[in-house]
């Protein structure tokens, strides 16, 4: 998929109904600053992962010259609303954790959790920043290029994740990476921590020298909501450098997430039908409920070898040979909501005329022309 130029560069993983949690990364990387920790969260979560403008594959042109911390948050807002997404977990490295600290106080209806990671309140001072800006102006990334792995890893870490990064960092677009500079160079958020009331965790690198371990006491300290974890054997990229230790945090910080049968079991049968069951579940009936729900729904339905509306079909068959006719109700609702049409659900029961008995179609015409009638007068989530 091609992302519109006025978007962020962006990657999804995970399961499509999951909690969301929007990664944002460090000046000079790109999204791949997270492929450490990427297949331990995206088993339960909804991973959406960005370019910073000029980064990656983010277009230059997103940022200017004197762009602000409050810009950049908002093409991350920019990119949440594109694709539907109200509140969601953030977690961001550095700069990309100013912008998650900046959307938590300025919008704490979107966060439902934050993870600051090697990041700051404030990120040393301006004149730093500025003078970088201008160096990169000038004579572009190759300085910081070469002098990545030691701003960025602890002196032994040499994995080819290093390498990929470094040269991220060379291949950044020099006039946005400057216009990231200016962020930077301006963001203050100290005063402002106390406003940030989503649960926070807060990891520091012991030896990051780009934002030491103070940084991240500080920002501890400032915020209520907040735990601290200090990793050694980590400096600048903690998340490139102690992936598993990153990743156990994050899924500690994160809301808990329904079994990935459930899951499913929701999207195909909707909340409706889902939450009345468990209301009818009684100390008899509560194995066989959890049975079908890991087995039929968290093995089978889960399969990606093919999409529901195909399984819808299989199902709607099996449910006419056998002549399960409350379950056949059901299944037409759940092969309307599974994107088959009234007419394609009709050619189903159609062909089981032929393979399964005309009686049985006959029977099966009638359930699901009830349900139709149902579903035009309700809606099919009712
Ligand atoms: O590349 C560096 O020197 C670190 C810069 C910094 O602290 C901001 C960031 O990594 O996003």
């Amino acid at each position: 998929m091609t992302t519109p130029r006025r978007l962020l560069h962006h990657r999804i993983e995970g399961p499509a109904e999951a909690p969301v949690v929007v990664l944002g990364p460090s000046l000079g990387t790109s999204l791949h600053v997270w492929d450490g920790i990427v297949p331990a969260i995206a088993r339960a979560y909804r991973l959406v992962r960005f370019d910073l403008p000029g980064h990656g594959a983010s277009a230059p042109e997103l940022v200017k010259a004197g762009a602000s911390v409050d810009d950049l948050a908002a093409l991350v807002l920019e990119l949440a609303d594109h694709l539907g997404i109200g509140t969601f977990a953030y977690a961001g490295v550095s700069l990309g954790g100013a912008i998650g600290g900046h959307l938590a106080v300025h919008h704490p209806q979107r966060l439902s959790a934050l993870a600051l990671i090697c990041s700051s309140a404030r990120f040393g001072e301006p004149e730093a920043w500025q003078a970088r800006a201008a160096l990169v102006r000038g004579e572009g990334t190759k300085q910081l290029a070469d002098s990545a792995h030691a701003r960025w890893f602890t002196p032994g870490f040499d994995g080819p994740e290093a390498a990929e990064l470094t040269a991220d960092q060379r291949n950044t677009d020099p006039a946005a990476y400057a216009a990231c500079c200016d962020a930077l160079a301006t963001f203050d958020l100290r005063d402002q921590l106390p406003r940030i009331t989503a649960p926070t965790l807060v990891v520091a690198g012991r030896e990051d020298k780009a934002t030491p371990p103070p940084h991240a006491r500080a920002l501890a300290d400032g915020i209520r909501s907040a735990t601290l974890l200090e990793l050694p054997g980590a400096a600048h990229l903690a998340p490139v450098e102690q992936p598993d230790a990153v990743a156990e945090a994050v899924l500690r910080l994160l809301p808990p997430t329904l079994s990935p049968g459930m899951r499913a079991r929701r999207a195909v049968l909707g909340d409706a039908h889902v939450d009345r069951a468990i209301a009818r579940t009684t100390d008899f009936t509560v194995t066989f409920q959890d049975f079908i729900t890991r087995y039929a729904w968290g093995e089978i339905w889960t399969r990606q070898s093919l999409d529901r509306a195909t399984r819808s079909c299989i199902t709607l068959t099996a449910l006419v040979a056998g002549g399960h006719h409350d379950e056949l109700a059901m299944h037409v609702r759940a092969a309307l909501r599974n994107g088959l049409t009234a007419q394609q659900i009709g050619e189903v029961l159609l062909q089981t005329a032929v393979y399964c008995g005309v009686p049985a179609a006959n029977s099966a015409f009638a359930i699901a022309q009830q349900v139709l009638d149902q579903d035009d007068s309700q809606g099919v989530d009712t």
